[in-house]
C-alpha cells in the first residue's frame, strides 16, 4: 500500500493538482498524446503519470485534495514505519524528525537543540546494505561488480515488496529520482557544454553493460520476471545518490565501494557543513553534530566538496551558488608554431597538465603559470630561457609571477576569452533562455572597453604620437627617413629605433626609471633574422644628413636589444582615433 502510494506519487499529484487547477493551457497540455511535458510547470509527466492526470481530470477539487491528503498521510505513515524498524534494530535518533520541506523534498530536522559534539543519530552496522550482504544473500551475484551486485539485491528486495526485511527502508526511498541518466532527450541539452553531456552517455552505456551481465547470471534465478532496466536503474541512482563509503563497514577495503546505510541517508546537503562520521567499536555508524543546531532547523549533512555537474550526476540536484563548485577549462597548443619549445619549457616548469579546475575564488595559479608560457613571444622565451639560467630557479614556482606586461595582458586576455569561449558554449544551450544572459555578457564586455578607456592606456604608454611631440629632435629625423605611408605601417620600427635613441639620454628621459631596469636587460641572443634589418636601417639612421644616429650607437647589439624589449613590453591597443597602435608598458 505504501509503495504504491509513496511520496513522489504524492509530489506528482500536488503538481498534478497544479494542472488541474491552473488552466485550460496546462489541460491541453497535459492531453497531448506522450504527455512528455508540461510547459506550464515545466515538470517531466511520463506516460505512467499521463494515466493518473487523465484519470484525476474526471475528480473535482476536493476529492482531489482528499486523495493528495490521502497520499500525505501514507507517505508520513511510511516515515513512521521505518523509524520505528529502525528503532526495533536498534538505531538512535532522539532529537530527529523526519519531515518533507515546503517543495516536499524529504530531510531531517532537530526536535530538540542539539549542541556541538552531541551525536544526532546511531546506525547498527548490521543494517547497512552492502556488496558482501547482497553476495551472501545471493550467491548467484558473486561473479559481479561491487555496485552491480548492491544494485541488484536492492530491486530484490524492493520487489520481494513487505516480505524484504529492509522493506520499511525500501519503501521510502524515492521511487524516481532525476539524475541525467533518466532525462529526456531535450532535458540533455541543457547539459550541452558542460562535461555531463558526453560523460551521462557513457555512465548510461557502461550501466546497460552491466545490466547484460546482472542478466545472464540471474536468468537462472527467480526474480529474472520482475527485473527491469528501469529498475536497474533506478537501483544504480539510488546507490549513487545516497550510499557511503563501504571503508566506514570494513576499513580493510582497497578499492572503492559503496554501501548503503538507512537512517544516515535521510539528511540532504549542505556545502562545507561541519559534521563527523565516526565509526564506534566498529559496530555502529554514528553522526555527530559539530555545531550547535536549533530546534526545528533542518539537520545537514555534507557529501563533500561536490561541484555542480558532480551533484547532479550522482544526485540529481545542483546547488546555486556552490562554493564548492568548479568549471574545466582546457588549454591548447597545437595551433602554436613555437608549440614544441613551449611543450618543452612547460615540461620542464613541471606544468604540463592541461586541464585546469576553477572555482568561484580560486583560479589555479599553475593555470596562469601555464598561460604566460603559452602567450609567450620569442623574445620572451629567450628573455625567460636566460632568466631561468641565471636565477637558478625552483622548478615548480618559476614563473608564478608576472614575466613581463605585454606577457601578463596577454596572458589575461587570453584566460578572458577562454573563460568566454565557455561561457558561450554554456549559455548557447536554449537560445531563448540565453539571450538576456548573452546580452548581459556582451554589455560587460563593453563596459569592460570602457573602463579599459583609450585615454588611459594613451597616458601610460610610450607611444609615437607621443615621443613625436615632446621630441621634435627625434620627429624630425624620423621624418625624413619614412614616407608618411611608412610612419603608419611601420610604427614597429620606428619605437624600437625610440629605444636605442632615448637610451642615450636616461637621465633627462621622461621614462629615466624604465629605461635604467631596461638597459640591463643586455645580453639577448643574437636573432639572425636581425641582421638584415640592421643592413637595411643602417645607412639611413646613420645618414649624417639625418643624424639620428653615431655609427657606434647604432649597433646590431643594440638593436637586439631594442627589438626585445619592445616584444616584451609592447601591447596593441585602440589610440583616440580608434586606429589599432602600438604602445610601450614603461613599468
Ligand atoms: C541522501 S538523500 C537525502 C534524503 C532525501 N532528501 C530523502 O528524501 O530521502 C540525497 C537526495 O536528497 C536530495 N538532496 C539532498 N541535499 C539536497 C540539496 N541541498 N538540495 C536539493 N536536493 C537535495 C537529492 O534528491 C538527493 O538525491
Amino acid at each position: 500500500m505504501c509503495d504504491e502510494q509513496g511520496k513522489n506519487k504524492e509530489g506528482h499529484l500536488k503538481l498534478m493538482k497544479t494542472c488541474y487547477e491552473s488552466s485550460a493551457a496546462c489541460l491541453d497540455c497535459a492531453e497531448k498524446s506522450g504527455k512528455e511535458e508540461c510547459c506550464e510547470t515545466q515538470c517531466r509527466i511520463n506516460a505512467e503519470l499521463a494515466d493518473t492526470t487523465a484519470r484525476l481530470m474526471s475528480l473535482n477539487a476536493p476529492q482531489v485534495d482528499a486523495l493528495i491528503n490521502l497520499v500525505i498521510e501514507s507517505s508520513q505513515k511510511c516515515a513512521d514505519i521505518c523509524s520505528k524498524w529502525l528503532c526495533e534494530n536498534e538505531a538512535t535518533f532522539p532529537k530527529v524528525r523526519f519531515d518533507e520541506d515546503k517543495n516536499g523534498m524529504g530531510g531531517s530536522y532537530a526536535v530538540q537543540p542539539i549542541h556541538p559534539n552531541e551525536i544526532i543519530a546511531t546506525l547498527p552496522l548490521n543494517l547497512t546494505l552492502t556488496p558482501k550482504l547482497a553476495r551472501e544473500s545471493l550467491p548467484i551475484l558473486t561473479s559481479l561488480s561491487c555496485r552491480a551486485a548492491l544494485a541488484t539485491f536492492l530491486v530484490h528486495e524492493r520487489l520481494l515488496g513487505n516480505l524484504s526485511f529492509y522493506h520499511p527502508y525500501i519503501n521510502i526511498l524515492p521511487k524516481n529520482i532525476s539524475t541525467p541518466l533518466t532525462y529526456s532527450e531535450r532535458e540533455m541539452l541543457w547539459l550541452k557544454g558542460t562535461n555531463l553531456g558526453p560523460g551521462s552517455e557513457n555512465r548510461k552505456e557502461i550501466l546497460r553493460k552491466e545490466f547484460e551481465e546482472v542478466l545472464k547470471v540471474v536468468s537462472n534465478g527467480e526474480f529474472i520476471d520482475g527485473l527491469s532496466w528501469e529498475l536497474y536503474m533506478w537501483a544504480c541512482d539510488v546507490i549513487s545518490s545516497r550510499s557511503f563509503p563501504n571503508k566506514l563497514v570494513n576499513p580493510d577495503d582497497t578499492e572503492t565501494k559503496e554501501a548503503l546505510f538507512p537512517l544516515i541517508d535521510s539528511f540532504n546537503h549542505k556545502p562545507r557543513q561541519k559534521i563527523t562520521w565516526e565509526v564506534h567499536e566498529r559496530n555502529k555508524l554514528r553522526l555527530v553534530a559539530s555545531d550547535y543546531i536549533e530546534a526545528g532547523q533542518q539537520i545537514y549533512n555534507n557529501y563533500g566538496s561536490k561541484s555542480n555537474e558532480e551533484l547532479l550526476v550522482g544526485y540529481g540536484f545542483c546547488i546555486p551558488d556552490n562554493p564548492d563548485d568548479w568549471v574545466v577549462i582546457k588549454v591548447n597548443i597545437s595551433q602554436d608554431p613555437q608549440c614544441d619549445e613551449k611543450l618543452d619549457l612547460l615540461s620542464s616548469l613541471g606544468l604540463s597538465e592541461i586541464t585546469h579546475f576553477i572555482k568561484k575564488d580560486n583560479i589555479p595559479s599553475n593555470l596562469l603559470s601555464q598561460l604566460r608560457v603559452l602567450v609567450m613571444n620569442s623574445a620572451e622565451l629567450i628573455y625567460f630561457r636566460k632568466l631561468q639560467e641565471t636565477r637558478n630557479f625552483n622548478v615548480n614556482n618559476s614563473i608564478n609571477e608576472p614575466i613581463g606586461y605585454r606577457n601578463e595582458l596577454a596572458m589575461l586576455k587570453t584566460f578572458s576569452n577562454l573563460l568566454k569561449m565557455k561561457l558561450e558554449i554554456l549559455l548557447d544551450r536554449d537560445e531563448e533562455f540565453c539571450d538576456d544572459k548573452i546580452m548581459s555578457v556582451k554589455e560587460s564586455e563593453s563596459m569592460m572597453n570602457f573602463l579599459a578607456k583609450d585615454e588611459l592606456l594613451d597616458s601610460l604608454l610610450i607611444t609615437i604620437d607621443k615621443v613625436m611631440k615632446i621630441d621634435k629632435k627625434f620627429s624630425k629625423a624620423i621624418h625624413e627617413i619614412f614616407s608618411n605611408e611608412l610612419l603608419v605601417s611601420e610604427e614597429d620600427t620606428i619605437l624600437i629605433l625610440y629605444l636605442i635613441y632615448e637610451s642615450q639620454y636616461i637621465e633627462n628621459s621622461k621614462w629615466k626609471l624604465f629605461f635604467e631596469v631596461a638597459i640591463k636587460y643586455d645580453d639577448f641572443l643574437h636573432i639572425q633574422e636581425l641582421t638584415e634589418l640592421y643592413d637595411e636601417l643602417q645607412p639611413l639612421v646613420c645618414n649624417p644628413d639625418v643624424k639620428l644616429f653615431e655609427k657606434d650607437v647604432f649597433s646590431i647589439d643594440k638593436l637586439i636589444w631594442s627589438t626585445c624589449i619592445f616584444e616584451i613590453c609592447s601591447i596593441t591597443f585602440n589610440n583616440k582615433d580608434k586606429r589599432q597602435t602600438f604602445g610601450i608598458v614603461p613599468l
